[in-house]
Order: C-alpha cells, then sequence, then structure tokens
C-alpha cells in the first residue's frame, strides 16, 4: 500500500461518507435544492481563494521543475476555467455580489486555517497532504457520478466535469506522487505532522458537505 492509500485507509469511513454524500448524490440526479447549491458556492470560493495560495505555495517548495509543472498547470485551470465556473454560475444562480456576504460556515473557515497553517509551515508533504485530500475526495465522489443526470443545468454538470475525467485524475496521481515520493524520507515527526493535517483535512471536507447538506434539508 502506497503511503497515500495507507493515510486514506485510516479515514476509510468518513472518506465514504464523502464519496457518496447526499450533497453530491442530489447535485447528480439534479434536484439539490438551489438554495443549497448558492450556499456551497459562495462558501467554495472563499475556499478556493485559499486553495491558490496554498498550492502557490506548493509550487514554490516543489523539488524541481519538473516537478512544479503540472502543479502550476493545475494552478492554471483553477484560476480559468474554475474561476469561470464560480462567475457562471453565481450570475445563472442570482448570487448578487452582496449576496456573497453570507456568513462563513465553521467548516469553511477552519479548513481556510488549515491551508493558511499548511502554506505557511514550509513543508512541502503538509502542504501537499492537505491539497491530496481536497482534490483526491473529489475525484472520488466526481468519477462516482459522472456524468450525472442527463440535462443537468450547467452549474450541477460542470462541477462534476471539473472533477472527473482523466485530467484530473492526471492531477490526483500526480499530487500522490509528490507526497509517496516525499514521505520515506520524512523525520518521524513530520511524518506525524503530514498524517495529523490529513486527517483534519479529510474530517473538514465532510463536515463541508454537511454543512451545505444541512441548507437542503
Ligand atoms: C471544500 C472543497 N474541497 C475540495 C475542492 C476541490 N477543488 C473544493 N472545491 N472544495
Amino acid at each position: 500500500m502506497s503511503p497515500t492509500e495507507a493515510l486514506r485507509a485510516k479515514h476509510a469511513a468518513d472518506w465514504q461518507a464523502i464519496t457518496c454524500h447526499p450533497f453530491t448524490e442530489a447535485l447528480a440526479r439534479g434536484d439539490l435544492p438551489l438554495d443549497a447549491m448558492r450556499w456551497y458556492l459562495v462558501q467554495d470560493y472563499r475556499f478556493i481563494e485559499d486553495f491558490v495560495r496554498l498550492l502557490a505555495q506548493a509550487i514554490a517548495h516543489a523539488p524541481s521543475l519538473a516537478d512544479a509543472v503540472p502543479g502550476a498547470q493545475f494552478l492554471a485551470v483553477i484560476t480559468g476555467p474554475e474561476n469561470t465556473y464560480f462567475q457562471r454560475s453565481f450570475d445563472a444562480l442570482g448570487v448578487v455580489e452582496a449576496g456573497r456576504d453570507q456568513p462563513e460556515a465553521a467548516p469553511t473557515t477552519a479548513f481556510r486555517a488549515l491551508m493558511r497553517d499548511a502554506a505557511a509551515s514550509g513543508s512541502h508533504a503538509r502542504m501537499l497532504a492537505v491539497l491530496v485530500v481536497a482534490e483526491w475526495s473529489y475525484l472520488d465522489w466526481a468519477s462516482r457520478v459522472a456524468p450525472g443526470s442527463a440535462d443537468l443545468p450547467f452549474y450541477f454538470a460542470d462541477w462534476i466535469t471539473l472533477h472527473s475525467g482523466p485530467g484530473f485524475e492526471a492531477v490526483v496521481d500526480y499530487l500522490r506522487g509528490q507526497l509517496d515520493a516525499a514521505w520515506p524520507g520524512l523525520a518521524p515527526a513530520e511524518q506525524a505532522a503530514v498524517a495529523q493535517a490529513f486527517a483534519r483535512a479529510v474530517a473538514l471536507e465532510r463536515q463541508f458537505f454537511d454543512a451545505a447538506w444541512a441548507r437542503a434539508t
């Protein structure tokens, strides 16, 4: 078992809950209440702000140019097509600028703090731990439901497309490969810190979907 597989296996119950979450199941069927989607997108756009900074730090700490390039290409996807997806969705769902001022939910605040801490740690492996959870868990739920029901509106369909398919699988393989390669060279205390960041990120991914789903029920 690779180090990232072993880390994921330690959190199998939470991972399963994320992968089969009622929020993403409803999104893929197309019957997710739009207010829940609006709320989720506003919260997630705040998540993206710190995610971009974390990914940029990970790129800066990559051991070589070859290790940095796939991360930089992924950063271009987040700040390009994914950023545009948010703007198009806010427009289509009528989330005007003022509506984005909704209070920040506890999992959003906690996730942002985790990403900032990882970015400030100077540890490439800790940065990767958070990035791996964020992208791998999304790959797993989105691959399960892709492409979703026929005739999904784009704000549901494109969220699945952005997190599934060969291009996104390659992103996850790259991030996991970086962490798997770094792991054996880490001191035990650093491995523990990486495992802790991984565990926290898994817990927060689940809480993030739980909070969004609470808006739908
Ligand atoms: C909370 C969260 N986690 C992960 C992703 C995938 N980029 C996301 N958009 N939001």
